[in-house]
């Protein structure tokens, strides 16, 4: 299937999305594209850890994830955020159905480094023929990045990493992180374009740190086949594709001398 572009939403933002965003889907289903939703939900789990006082701890920006932090994460973003956005779709007259990466074995994952991260999983294969079944039937999934293995072990799953893994495997035409900054900053000034080898130098110096790790991680590790760029935008007061073009950075394979698709 041609025209799908994987859209990841960042915790960092979901708050603060406008009914034009949710629109900016909308009109993207209707111009024959196949948007796909992954959501994160990093703001809402602290939240709900310090009411539940369960101390969570992250490391190159991912969280740390005993069995309490996972079943927390889980009860957050499989069912507060994922029905959040999951209506807000609706409520704009999208198709939308919400899921996790455990409906369906949708996210099959595996454990990182079981003794340094405890349950954070990577994504190791996706469910495709259910998500194209979904998108033949012109719905919009919603998916909330909760992994589980064959034994029916559940993982935490950076969304960031989700979002690739769906891209990736899916040949989506597009893939974009939205987000609470215009992209990727260097001295304060936004990068329009970012190569791999800037990238590996920008982590080492500190220029990209903390959620913006996985995230560039993330959207290398997607650029294979009929992926050629990734985008990181911001998610604030924006419509996801103001007169067909992104305002963020892109990221390339190579240098490439536009900014805009
Ligand atoms: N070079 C950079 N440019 C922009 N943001 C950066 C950079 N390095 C780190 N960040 C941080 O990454 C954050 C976005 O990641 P994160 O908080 O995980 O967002 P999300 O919830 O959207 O995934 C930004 O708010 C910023 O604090
Ligand atoms: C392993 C890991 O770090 N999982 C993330 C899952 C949510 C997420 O990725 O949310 P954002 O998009 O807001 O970052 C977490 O527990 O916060």
């Amino acid at each position: 299937m041609n025209n799908i572009v994987v859209v990841k939403c960042g915790g960092s933002t979901i708050t603060e999305l406008t009914e034009s965003f949710f629109e900016s889907i909308v009109q993207l289903k209707n111009a024959g594209k196949h948007p796909i939703i992954v959501h994160g939900g990093g703001p809402a789990i602290n939240k709900m850890l310090t009411q539940l006082q369960i101390p969570s701890t992250f490391i190159d920006g991912l969280r740390k994830t005993t069995e309490e932090v996972l079943e927390t994460a889980e009860m957050v973003l499989c069912g507060k955020m994922n029905k959040q956005l999951t209506r807000k779709l609706q409520s704009v007259g999208a198709k939308a159905i919400g899921l996790s990466g455990t409906d369906g074995k949708l996210i099959v994952a595996e454990a990182i480094d079981k003794e340094k991260l405890g349950f954070v999983g990577e994504p190791v294969q996706i469910n495709k023929k259910l998500l194209l079944s979904l998108l033949d039937s012109d719905f919009i999934p919603v998916i909330a990045p909760i992994g589980v293995d064959q034994s029916g072990q559940h993982y935490n799953i950076n969304a960031d990493s989700a979002a690739a893994i769906i891209a990736a495997e899916l040949k989506a035409e597009e893939l974009v992180f939205v987000t609470d900054v215009d992209g990727i900053l260097k001295d304060k000034h936004l990068l329009p374009t970012i190569t791999a080898e800037e990238i590996a130098l920008y982590i080492n110096d500190g220029t990209i740190y903390g959620g913006m790790i996985p995230k560039v991680k993330a959207a290398l590790k997607s650029l294979t086949g009929s992926l050629q760029s990734v985008w990181i935008m911001n998610g604030k007061g924006t419509s996801l594709f103001a007169n067909g073009t992104i305002y963020g950075t892109k990221i390339t394979k190579k240098q490439v001398a536009t900014t805009a698709t």
